[in-house]
């Protein structure tokens, strides 16, 4: 055969593949309102671990290898659980409309617009895209009408909590409705026949900065340009044509703005994620079939041992904590507002009854929001 002939059978192969992922969705789809019918969760684990060995058998006979199935339909089944998560959450709060207005930072290209692009494909058919230059601007598009959701980083591998958003949190009447993380590989991006040798400038968001800080302690006379955004970042090195001034971002981005890759893998930890948080006017209820995350504030006063009693009773009623983080009240100096992530749904006996005793026994507690929590763990597989 010809190479040509090799390669439109590879394409119509590929094009086969991807009619039937479509056509897997779609059954998973089926089966998320099968199991609320039943009453059952959407994430079946046990299921997941036979249909993974059945796999793996299948794919030996054919000469695949059993690292190669597992990895594949980790991806298959993850998205699999999101779009039945999404489709659940779209019919009990009647919100999965034909287009939402979603605020987020900088334009097209940033890592908060590729973030955006994957929460809200699932979730509507048009996404009316509001590029900020700020976080506060970000908050405020939601709070005036002018959007529908905001999408924020909260925190980061390389480089932990953003305070910002925090802060922002403390002051906002908004909800969180969901939440999400994302991959976010740094690269070295300049217009073609730029160099690293010469580069002079280096522009970038300050996440971003303090995420490669490591690596760009090794560039010497270089100058830091702090950017609203990445793609603020991007736009700028493609309007100076300059090849001495080079960007920090990702490379899918970089390509938009017709920049090239000069360096890859720049984050201080090598699973560079980060998580961000959806929030809107309104909370949502998470359905009992999948799980959930609450987000709560609160401030305990410095009496010795307020903290450890105010986690007690999480413990008490079996809550498990996904995140605990403090923050400067302001006006009160050397005051902390305490940030708790838990395993549990606001609805859940168990948590109405654990904030009654910690509004009890704290000054101030304040729920920010309960949603779907979107940590996929990929089930491993048992050999057998
Ligand atoms: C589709 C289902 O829902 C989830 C997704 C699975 C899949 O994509 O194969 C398997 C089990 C569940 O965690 C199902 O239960 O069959």
């Amino acid at each position: 055969m010809e190479l040509d002939d090799i390669r439109q059978a590879i394409s119509s192969t590929d094009q086969q593949l991807l009619q039937l992922l479509a056509k897997r969705r779609e059954l998973a789809l089926a089966v998320a309102d099968a199991k609320l019918s039943q009453n059952k969760p959407i994430r079946d684990q046990q299921r997941e671990q036979e249909l993974l060995v059945s796999l793996i058998t299948q794919g030996k006979a054919l000469g695949i290898d059993a690292q190669y199935v597992t990895r594949i339909y980790h991806v298959i089944i993850e998205d699999s659980v999101l779009q039945q998560q999404a489709k659940v959450q779209g019919q009990l709060n009647g919100v999965n409309g034909p287009s939402v207005r979603v605020a987020f930072l900088g334009g097209q290209g940033s890592y908060s617009y590729w973030a955006t692009q994957k929460y809200f494909t699932r979730r509507a058919e048009r996404i009316i895209e509001l590029g900020c230059d700020s976080f506060n601007e970000i908050v405020q598009a939601v709070e005036t009408g002018h959007a529908d959701y905001a999408l924020l980083p909260i925190e980061n591998t390389s480089s932990g909590s953003i305070n910002e958003v925090f802060d922002l949190l403390q002051h906002t009447r908004l909800s969180i409705v969901g939440e999400l993380t994302h991959p976010i590989a740094h690269c070295l991006l300049g217009i073609a026949g730029a160099e690293l040798s010469k580069v002079r400038q280096v522009c970038a968001h300050p996440q971003v900065i303090a995420q490669c800080s490591q690596y760009l302690l090794g560039l010497s006379n270089v100058k830091i340009d702090y950017c609203d955004s990445s793609s603020a970042a991007f736009t700028k090195v493609k309007a100076l044509q300059d090849p001495t001034i080079i960007a920090i971002g990702g490379e899918e981005g970089g390509q938009l703005y017709g920049l090239e890759v000069l360096a890859r893998d720049l984050a201080n930890q090598k699973d560079n994620v980060s998580r961000f948080i959806v929030v809107a006017r309104k909370p949502v209820v998470v359905a009992k079939a999948i799980p959930a995350k609450t987000t709560f504030i609160m401030y305990t006063g410095q009496q010795p041992g307020a903290l450890v009693e105010a986690l007690l009773v999480l413990k008490q009623h079996g809550i498990s904590m996904a995140k605990l983080e403090s923050r400067p009240i302001p006006g009160n100096p050397w005051e902390e507002m305490f940030y708790v992530d838990v395993f549990a749904n606001l609805a859940d006996y168990a948590m109405t009854r654990a904030l009654e005793e910690l509004n009890n026994i704290t000054k101030f507690v304040k729920v920010l929001g309960c949603y779907p929590s979107e940590d996929i763990e990929p089930t491993q597989v048992i050999a057998g």
